[in-house]
């Protein structure tokens, strides 16, 4: 099989700082890959680069055989790379509706229907059990709804690659459940890439984990791979789970 998206060398320095130190990465089709690692580790600046939010110093990245090193960021969201974090802050002042309205339209480049759009809008929200806030400003959603609004915006995008940055973060335990549920509906039709600190979600969900340390890959491997790691628990796992 050949890889969805790879990465070559890939570096981002900040100053004298290496954020990102010559990562070479895949990233197969259809699975769900999970970066983990400590803060500081490089995993946002990693992940910014693979959506064009921001430049590499040097390396490559190459996605479904193109070159996409060079791209601008709306660019790769048409090849079908969307990072949520990036493309979909949520307008506290629009509804549900309106704000994944948003993204279907940047789908539809071509002879847009009133009609095209509500269905594209409606299946992201019904995908995401969001469809009876629809008409709910997003500012009266709950913070749960609100972080599941802006995978709903990912997904009416209808990537190939859906780049989630600590999607769970502030979500209530049951949303958490629900959250699980949603990525591996996502993956069956779509890759999934996601930053996690919370490991339970990452071991029930990551078909593989990538390890970021120093802007470096620690290590890589399935679930159970990585939990065996003696080098990961002394960087990380042990940290965070004494
Ligand atoms: N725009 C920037 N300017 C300067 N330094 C930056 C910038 N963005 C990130 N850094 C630095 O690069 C390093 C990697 O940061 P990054 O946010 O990628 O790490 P992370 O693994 O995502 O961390 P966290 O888990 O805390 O989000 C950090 O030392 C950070 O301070």
């Amino acid at each position: 099989m050949t890889p969805l998206l790879t990465t070559k060398g890939l570096s981002r320095n900040f100053g004298g700082l290496r954020a990102v130190d010559g990562v070479d990465f895949a990233l197969m089709p259809g699975e769900i890959r999970a970066i983990i690692g400590p803060n500081g580790a490089g995993k946002t600046t990693f992940v910014s680069l693979l959506s064009g939010r921001i430049r590499p110093s040097s390396g490559m990245i190459v996605f479904d055989g193109a070159d996409i090193t060079a791209m601008p960021a709306y660019k790769r969201v048409r090849l079908g790379v969307a990072y949520t974090f990036q493309i979909t802050s949520v307008f506290a002042n629009l509804t549900a509706f309106d704000n994944v309205a948003l993204p279907v339209q940047r789908t539809l480049t071509d002879g847009r229907s009133k009609g095209q759009v509500r269905s594209g809008v409606m299946a992201a929200l019904e995908r995401t059990g969001l469809a009876d806030r629809a008409g709910t400003l997003a500012a009266h959603l709950s913070y749960g709804h609100q972080r599941l609004l802006e995978v709903a915006m990912g997904l009416a995008l209808k990537p190939r690659l859906l780049i989630l940055d600590e999607p769970t973060q502030g979500l209530a335990d049951g949303e958490i459940d629900n959250f699980i549920t949603l990525v591996r509906e996502i993956a069956k039709d779509a890759t999934v890439l996601l930053i996690e600190h919370n490991m339970p979600v990452v071991m029930q969900l990551a078909n593989r984990i990538t390890v970021f340390n120093s802007g470096k890959i620690l290590a890589e491997g399935t679930p159970g791979e990585i939990r065996a790691n003696r080098q990961v628990q002394d960087a990380y796992l042990g940290a965070t789970h004494g």
